[in-house]
């Protein structure tokens, strides 16, 4: 397909650039739209949190940019070029995600599910890449001891941790989350956040997030993408998406919700 995006210098040109974007699954008895002519675009160090009801095609979306779908229609490049150009192994020095439930291999050790994208590159020696592996570890808080300990030994927040270590393992500009801290208690909940400010923070990462939480959603979006009638149908900063009058909006941020999220709005007035 012809790129017809905005021709600019290298480096210059967002994170993420979706065009006209069209998700359709074809079933025997009809065909589904996820998305219809949705454009989103995400610059260098935002984290952008898509919003949107249950069934609206977040989790395509972020599938999308990790090239695991394929547009029906229409472009997403990543870094300037087409996303179907990062497949294979490597691809995780491009993009990291952390998946809702970490998914994290049950048959490995933390450090071998942290290492698994460096071993299967097949070119560094093992003992670099256990290095790097617990170099990795501490960074998201977790012990040296954790290393050896298998995934169902951890708690949510160890497993949301080990796979956020794996996710950064290859050093990605780029990280996708997808609900971060769902299932977790309020003080791991919080505990991740924080860990998810600082590594934004010092590793220069951008992020699209994933989440339903309003405390997620407010301590670290810079931007909200909100999804609704196939496509995006708000992509600004938080304070000017809860002014926005669609009735998805304001369902979502209607009562103690829309409460909350005032009250997180004076606590984190400049989000990240
Ligand atoms: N591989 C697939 N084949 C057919 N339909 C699919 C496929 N993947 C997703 N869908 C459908 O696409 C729609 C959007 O799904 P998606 O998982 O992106 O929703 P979501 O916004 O993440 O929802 P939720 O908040 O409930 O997780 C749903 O109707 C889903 O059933």
């Amino acid at each position: 397909m012809a790129d017809t995006l905005s021709p600019l210098p290298d480096g210059t040109r967002p994170v993420v650039e979706i065009r006209k974007l069209w998700s359709v699954f074809d079933t025997p008895d009809r065909r589904l739209v996820v998305h219809k002519d949705l454009d989103l675009t995400v610059n260098r160090g935002e984290v952008v949190s898509i919003v949107g009801g249950s069934g609206s095609g977040k989790t395509v979306l972020l599938r999308q940019i990790l090239g695991l779908e394929r547009p029906h229609r229409g472009q997403v490049h990543i870094m300037g070029r087409p996303v179907d150009q990062f497949a294979g192994p490597g691809a995780s020095s491009r993009i990291g995600m952390l998946f809702q439930h970490g998914a994290l291999f049950s048959a490995f050790t933390v450090l071998e599910n942290v290492a698994f994208p460096l071993r299967e590159l097949k070119t560094l020696p093992r003992r670099l890449i256990v290095e790097a592996s617990m170099v990795k570890l501490q960074m998201v808080g977790l012990k040296p001891a954790d290393a050896e300990k298998m995934p169902s030994e951890l708690s949510g927040g160890m497993i949301k941790r080990a796979a956020l270590a794996r996710a950064l393992i290859m050093d990605p500009p780029l990280l996708l989350l997808d609900e971060p801290t769902a299932g977790l208690d309020p003080d791991s909940s919080d505990g991740f956040v924080s860990l998810l400010r600082s590594l934004h923070r010092d590793l220069a990462l951008t992020v699209v997030m994933v989440t339903h939480d309003l405390d997620t959603l407010f301590e670290l979006s810079t931007r909200i993408a909100v999804l609704a009638d196939q496509h995006v149908i708000v992509n600004d900063k938080p304070r000017e998406v809860i002014a926005f009058r669609h009735p998805f909006v304001e369902d979502f941020f209607l009562g103690e919700r829309g409460q909350r999220a005032m009250e997180l709005l004076r606590e984190y007035p400049f989000a990240i």
